[in-house]
């Protein structure tokens, strides 16, 4: 009989399943939006209750879809929005609160006396590889633990289990509060500033820093391993793999050597580096993270340049400026002119991540005349992807010593052909698309299926692998250097503004 393995993919805007097949090709897939809530300027919530209905839902719907069932399917693939953090009892199952998405900036009063308190944004770079930042989790539970009255008790009493996405969604899936898992894997543990990137285990000092009950925190295995079954429709479906979505896109593009780099074009925007394995520290404002673990073998490590809003920006033009009313009109717009008019959006909506680390940055439109128009907003847009990407790249170079001299593309974004190429001129490199697009799942069913030999070897996965598109810079030097010294000029003006 022909098995599938199914990914799910929990991403910041949708749920969705993937059925893949041996040769690494969707079968069928179903994806279900969630409400994106934002009670105060900042803040971004998500209910996790939704997010697991949701998850049940495009897997039954997917299956139905390919007129399949769940024993169909070998094995499932769990990959997720990571950093998101959820608290809930773990006899009721039920969550004391809406989760604290990634992007949500209310803990940057907590950051700033972090920091302060212990000496700066660093503090813990060397042990997790990141900077105190708004992003992670470890922080967000300590907002909780400080502003939520009696949580605190509620973890010490035992109640209480902590997890980001893919805890949440694997707790549940195994049965919840009857015997449900509460574990995790290494590339979501390194995203809570709590893992010690080289033992891979929670880092008891941070923890008594932060004053974090070991107890409540998932057992962190590897990426690719035996987490549980998922009991569904009188089936039970093993579960073997799990990585955070922007270390899943690394793995699907096959970028399973030191040097090899992918950039995912979502929500945010998310370039990973393969370094091998060593934890590189990074001096030019990126972060360390661990890329994947295959069972017992070595963890493989990565730089990041994370960026947190670049098509969250295009949705933001659609559903707050209501300018275009769809993410892809946005491309007939932006060729309504032949270049942005001097006109620069630096959206930093949550402050700016990777290179900058500033949480006192906000949003800013400069360079408005009364010559600019609608379409230099929407090219202004798409160009503000492709600069934070320039910015991530240079800062990628300077710490790897890596010539990076081709990327791989994936996500939402990437069917925008203006958007391409312009950010292929801007970074002067080529661009490569792969067939598969949806290499987020794609990689956690690969992680899925080589934990049970679906796929046997690292290499069978590569086979996979062939070029939809490439695009090639044809940007003059000088334009380029021009363009890009505009936008970081553009980026300053948005600093220190809360
Ligand atoms: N044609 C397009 N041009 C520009 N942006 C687009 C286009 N189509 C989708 N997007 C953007 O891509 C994002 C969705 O990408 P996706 O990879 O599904 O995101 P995520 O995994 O973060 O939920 C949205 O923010 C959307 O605005
Ligand atoms: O869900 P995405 O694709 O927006 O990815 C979000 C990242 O995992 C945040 O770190």
């Amino acid at each position: 009989m022909t098995q599938y393995i199914a990914a799910m993919d929990q991403g910041t805007t949708s749920t969705r399943c993937i059925l893949f097949g041996h040769d690494g090709k969707i079968v069928a897939s179903d994806q279900i939006e969630h409400a994106q809530i934002f009670p105060k300027p900042g803040w971004v919530e998500h209910n996790p209750i939704e997010i697991i209905e949701n998850t049940y839902s495009v897997l039954r719907n997917a299956l139905q879809k390919a007129d399949l069932t769940a024993k169909d399917v070998a094995s499932i693939g769990i990959t997720n929005q990571r950093e998101t953090t959820i608290v809930w009892n773990r006899y009721t199952g039920l969550p004391y609160q809406n989760a604290i998405v990634w992007q949500d900036t209310r803990t940057a009063e907590l950051c700033e006396l972090l920091a302060r308190r212990h000496g700066g944004q660093d503090r813990f770079r060397a042990k997790t590889g990141l900077p105190i930042s708004v992003y992670f989790s470890g922080i967000k539970l300590r907002w909780l633990f400080d502003h939520i009255e009696g949580l605190y008790e509620e973890a010490v009493k035992g109640n209480l289990l902590f997890g980001t996405v893919d805890s949440w969604l694997i707790w549940n899936l195994t049965g919840g509060p009857d015997h449900g898992i509460h574990c995790t894997d290494v590339t979501n543990a390194s995203r809570t500033m709590l893992m010690n990137l080289k033992t891979l285990s929670w880092d008891q000092e941070i923890l008594d820093e932060l004053d974090i009950p070991s107890a409540i925190l998932p057992r962190i295995l590897p990426s690719s391993a035996e987490f549980g079954h998922c009991r569904i429709d009188q089936a039970e479906i093993p579960i073997t793999g799990i990585l955070g979505d922007q270390q899943a896109a690394l793995f699907g593009q096959t970028c399973f050597t030191a040097g090899e780099v992918k950039n995912t074009y979502g929500t945010g925007c998310f370039m990973l580096l393969n370094t091998g394995s060593v934890p590189v520290q990074s001096k030019n404002g990126l972060i360390t993270t661990v890329g994947y673990q295959i069972g017992s073998l070595p963890p493989v490590y990565c730089l990041e340049g994370s960026i947190a809003v670049t098509g969250a920006l295009v949705q933001w033009l659609r559903d707050n400026l209501k300018l275009i009313t769809s993410s892809s009109e946005i491309e007939s717009l932006a060729r309504e002119v032949p270049d942005n008019g001097d006109v620069y959006v630096v959206p930093a909506f949550s402050g700016l991540f990777a290179p900058y680390w500033c949480s006192d940055a906000r949003g800013i439109i400069v360079g408005l005349t009364r010559f600019a128009n609608r379409g230099h907003i929407a090219r202004a847009v798409l160009e503000a992807t492709a600069f934070q990407t320039q910015e991530v790249l240079e800062a990628m170079e300077k710490d790897s010593g890596v010539n990076i001299r081709m990327m791989k593309v994936d996500g939402g974004m990437v069917v925008n052909e203006l958007l391409m190429q312009f950010q292929s001129d801007i970074l002067g490199v080529p661009i490569v698309r792969p067939q598969v697009a949806e290499t987020t799942a794609l990689g956690a069913a690969y992680a899925a299926g080589l934990a049970i030999g679906y796929w046997k070897s690292l290499s069978e996965l590569r086979d996979n692998w062939a070029i939809d598109k490439t695009w090639i810079p044809q940007m003059d030097a000088d334009q380029r250097i021009r363009l890009c010294a505009r936008w970081k000029k553009a980026v300053s003006k948005s600093f220190d503004w809360v």
